[in-house]
């Protein structure tokens, strides 16, 4: 396994590029550790397929380079890599047992015949399909055809890195969540280093120890599942994670405070000075019913179980609250408190408070 280091990254598929816009990678510069659990999140068309390309060398960058630890592999093609790599559909070998699936990639490399038994039965042991050992491939059901493609991607133990790229998209939904926890307890048992690219936030936060949010091409934020909920540093990752995420509202910012549709809200901590446009960011969660605060209209509520997400007019600006037990009906004329440590200020989409200590 290795540290991988991506530095001054950029690429564009045109031959001349000239405006940033051209570039479906803008500036990468980021290190993944040597043996995390990363996810590379972020919605369709943002670059995900364009930097794992980049990894793994089916891709050269326009500018930049990639380092496997100390050695620079920007030039390398994938065979040279050492790279092991899991797809949205199964890639296996129908007419070949389970078993011969899983010891191909060893084989392949004239690993010795025991060592390759003890790996595939402790691979099989892991994705528990030991009594599918004897079975032919192409019997198996989806699910269990994607087991077997995650197996081949994890039965080495010297790659230097491990890449799933949507490996879920061909799972039925139910299905979903026990191979997502069976891939995690997998990292926890093997500690590669895994990279896990998809556009699904439940699938990256189970995932993931960092999580690596893309959009447009460039990386918004790397943090923990709990720094992207409790501390988004752009409005996109607040709004992006979360179900419903992050409310983000205009505001103006004037004799020391923000102001919201005319009324001063108080703010995590003090804002850094600066031109540009602001906004108030603030959790649905952290939205509450109170006898003081900013005059709303009930416009919307929806019950979806453990609690009910409630929609409310603040003027002519739309505020989502999650609240539990009792909750106002549609029509009714409440006032919505913001819980002062979770509202942040954003500056042109960047946070721009400085946390409560
Ligand atoms: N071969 C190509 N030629 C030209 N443009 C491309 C090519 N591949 C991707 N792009 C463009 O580069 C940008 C990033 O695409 P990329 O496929 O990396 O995004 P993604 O996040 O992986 O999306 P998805 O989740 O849909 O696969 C997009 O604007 C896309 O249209």
């Amino acid at each position: 396994m290795a540290q991988i280091t991506l530095s001054n990254l950029r690429h564009s598929y045109s031959a001349t590029p000239k405006t940033r816009d051209d570039y479906a990678l803008k500036e990468i510069d980021l290190t993944w550790e040597d043996g995390g659990a990363y996810a590379l999140l972020g919605p369709s068309g943002c670059g995900k397929s364009t930097l794992l390309n980049i990894i793994s060398g089916l891709l050269n960058p326009s500018e930049g380079r990639i380092l496997f630890d100390d050695t620079d592999v920007t030039s390398l093609p994938p065979d040279q890599r050492n790279i092991a790599q899991v797809f949205q559909f199964p890639v296996i070998y129908d007419t070949m047992t389970v078993y011969d699936n899983l010891a191909f990639p060893l084989r392949n490399r004239g690993v010795a015949a025991a060592k390759v038994d003890a790996r595939v039965t402790e691979i099989a042991d892991m994705l528990e399909v030991t009594d599918m050992l004897g079975l032919r491939a192409a019997g198996l059901s989806p699910d269990n055809k994607q087991k077997i493609s995650m197996g081949r991607g994890l039965v080495r133990d010297d790659v230097n890195v491990v890449m799933f790229d949507e490996p879920l998209t061909v799972i039925d939904p139910h299905l979903k969540w026990k191979l997502r926890s069976k891939l995690k307890e997998l990292h926890q048992r093997v500690r590669a280093t895994m990279i896990y690219v998809t556009h699904d936030q439940t699938e990256a936060l189970t995932f993931a120890d960092q999580v690596v949010v893309m959009q447009d091409g460039e990386i918004v934020q790397m943090g923990t599942p709990v720094d992207l909920f409790e501390r988004p540093q752009h409005t996109f990752v607040g709004h992006f994670i979360g179900s419903p995420g992050m409310n983000i509202l205009p505001c103006d910012l004037r004799d020391g405070g923000a102001f919201f549709q005319g009324e001063q809200v108080a703010l995590e901590g003090p804002a850094s000075q600066g031109d540009g446009e602001t906004q108030i960011g603030i959790r649905p969660e952290f939205v509450s019913i109170a006898d003081q605060g900013l005059d709303a209209t009930i416009t919307k509520v929806a019950d979806v179980g453990r609690h009910n997400v409630v929609e409310a007019r603040v003027g002519d600006i739309e505020v989502k609250a999650i609240l539990e037990g009792d909750t106002p009906v549609k029509g009714s004329s409440v006032k919505l408190a913001f819980r002062p440590d979770q509202t942040r200020l954003y500056r042109d989409g960047w946070i721009a408070t400085e946390a409560a200590s």
